[in-house]
């Protein structure tokens, strides 16, 4: 549903700086596939994201959803399909709204109606709903501004906005990245249990090898700008930390090298 074809980047071209990070990637990404993304450090992992947004304009190559060609279509277009979640619980929320108008907003986007303030006690029925499934207690603070909230219970808030309205493809970059371990479960849960039961086609950014072998039925493992390992189905049901470092080291010939790189 998801194709890139032959994408090249470089960064500051024609300068000292030039970094070219892509020569010529490609990736299909089939309907359905939840894919987790793991790499080293400037691998390419959220320019790969940044480039599926828009946020990144491509050198060269193509990129098509749905067999249409999205390579030129700019990033705000884009939002309507692609829904998003940053590593920065500060993104994805407005703060000085409270929890109820954040869902208002993307509820009405999802029911395609336009801005409408009024909260209905329906609406607040619908939201409670949502809220309570999640054990942050996000469901006694509808009425509290979301800067009051804590890095856990914004990132599940944007999460729940991100999906209100089923995106055809969700980017998730390091979303529990800066979620404490506790947190960071809740939310992976709660990740886990809208992109199944949404049915969403999903790609995950994590430094977090145990989260990228057990949530999804795809990995990507990427490395100065290539995709050097793609798992799935049983080799990636079972597989496990060792085999996959073995793995690595195999197809690349060194040790796999990343510095915030988790191994549980
Ligand atoms: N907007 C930009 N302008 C210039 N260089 C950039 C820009 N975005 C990324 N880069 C460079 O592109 C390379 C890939 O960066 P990217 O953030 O995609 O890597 P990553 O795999 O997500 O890394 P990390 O795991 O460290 O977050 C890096 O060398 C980075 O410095």
């Amino acid at each position: 549903m998801l194709v890139l074809e032959n994408i090249s980047k470089t960064f500051n071209a024609g300068t000292p700086n030039e970094n070219r990070v892509f020569d010529g990637l490609s990736l299909e990404v089939n309907e359905g596939d939840f894919i987790t993304v793991i790499g080293s450090n400037g691998a390419g992992k959220s320019t790969l994201l940044n480039i599926i947004a828009g946020v990144i304009p491509v050198d060269g190559g193509k990129i098509y959803l749905d067999g249409k060609n999205i390579t030129n279509l700019p990033e705000y277009k884009r939002a309507a399909f692609i829904g998003r979640v940053f590593q920065d619980p500060m993104l994805g929320t407005s703060p000085s709204m409270t929890v109820e108008e954040n869902l208002s907003l993307a509820y009405s986007r999802a029911c395609n109606i336009s801005l409408r303030w009024g909260l209905t006690a329906k609406k607040r029925q619908i939201f409670k709903r949502y809220l309570s499934n999640i054990s942050l207690g996000l469901e006694e603070r509808l009425a509290e501004k979301v800067k009051s909230l804590s890095g856990g219970q914004r990132q599940a808030l944007t999460l729940i906005m991100a999906t209100m309205k089923k995106p055809r493809i969700l980017l998730l970059d390091e979303h529990t990245g800066a979620l404490d371990p506790k947190t960071a479960i809740i939310v992976n849960d709660l990740t886990e249990r809208i992109v199944k039961e949404e049915k969403i086609t999903t790609i995950m950014v994590t430094h977090n090898l145990e989260d990228a072998i057990r949530m999804g039925n795809r990995l990507l493992m990427m490395h100065h700008g290539k995709i050097v390992l793609d798992i799935r189905g049983k080799e990636k049901a079972a597989m496990t930390i060792e085999r996959l470092l073995k793995k690595f080291e195999e197809v690349q010939g060194e040790k796999f090298a990343e510095d915030r790189m988790m191994l549980a």
